[in-house]
């Protein structure tokens, strides 16, 4: 239900609550892991937030990574929004980790170096190792891919390749509900939403190194009729946000 034509717009992005992976510290990307106690009480809490927020969504977004799918039925149970339209989509998968996926982020770390590690991590150009094509992880092998032009199913990604795939979709699929002044969630993963993150704030290669998403906390963005960005906050406590996102930027330390 578009809230008041003349407001501003509403969009709220959504990390995943913690994941098993997170936890044990892995590379995830593509693979397809669940949430941890813990990750399902940030869903909810997530929900809770939103909410408090008196949000009424018209539509959701999410990948087809269980993880991410899970938040968002946690969080729209919690609104009892459950019954909105849902659309699941590859191309709001989180960043594919390429050879990465399933190392310890420190241990990787002590092995090629902190400074390698973060150029993998958070360059936006530099796509991590590729996967074997015939490695039985590889999204080729995945049903849920079948449909997929196998051109486009990625062996790794950079942020730059993994922008390239969520952008066609945002413009094709999210835009004209916005345009409409419907309310969105979109609940994804830490690199697809720091491309869409990086696109509406306008943040240079150089900067987006420094920008880390913290799990299971609502980012609501503001946006006018040209989708230009109005404003932009963590629903809840700023602190803990900013600290979340700090305790993410330092994962994949050696110790
Ligand atoms: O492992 C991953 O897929 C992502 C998100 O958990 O990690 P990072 O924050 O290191 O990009």
């Amino acid at each position: 239900m578009a809230d008041e034509k003349k407001g501003t717009i509403k969009l709220v992005l959504l990390r995943h609550g913690q994941s098993e992976w997170n936890l044990s510290n892995r590379f995830t990307g593509w693979t397809d892991v669940d949430l941890t106690e813990q990750g399902i009480r940030e869903a909810r809490q997530a929900g809770q937030l939103l909410k408090a927020e008196g949000l009424l969504f018209d539509i959701a977004y999410t990948s087809v990574l269980k993880r991410a799918i899970r938040t968002l039925w946690l969080a729209l149970d919690e609104m009892d929004q459950m019954w909105i339209p849902v659309v699941r989509d590859w191309r709001l998968n989180e960043r594919h980790y390429g050879g990465l996926q399933g190392l310890n982020k420190a241990e990787t770390a002590e092995k090629y170096g902190n400074e390698q590690v973060l150029v993998w991590r958070r360059s936006y150009d530099v796509p991590p190792p590729v996967l074997d094509a015939n490695d039985p992880t590889h999204p080729r092998f995945d049903p849920r891919y079948r449909k997929v032009d196998p051109a486009k199913l990625p062996s790794t990604e950079s942020l730059k390749i993994t922008l390239e795939r969520v952008m066609p979709f945002w413009h094709e699929c999210i835009v004209p509900h916005l345009k409409k002044h419907e309310t969105v969630l979109i609940a994804a993963h830490g690199n697809s939403l720091r491309a869409l993150v990086k696109y509406l704030d306008g943040i240079s290669d150089d900067e987006i190194v420094e920008l880390n998403i913290p799990t299971g906390i609502p980012l609501l963005y503001e946006l006018d009729e040209d989708l230009k960005v109005v404003s932009r906050g963590y629903l809840g406590d700023p602190e803990a946000a900013k600290a979340a996102a700090e305790a993410v930027k330092n994962q994949a330390k050696a110790k």
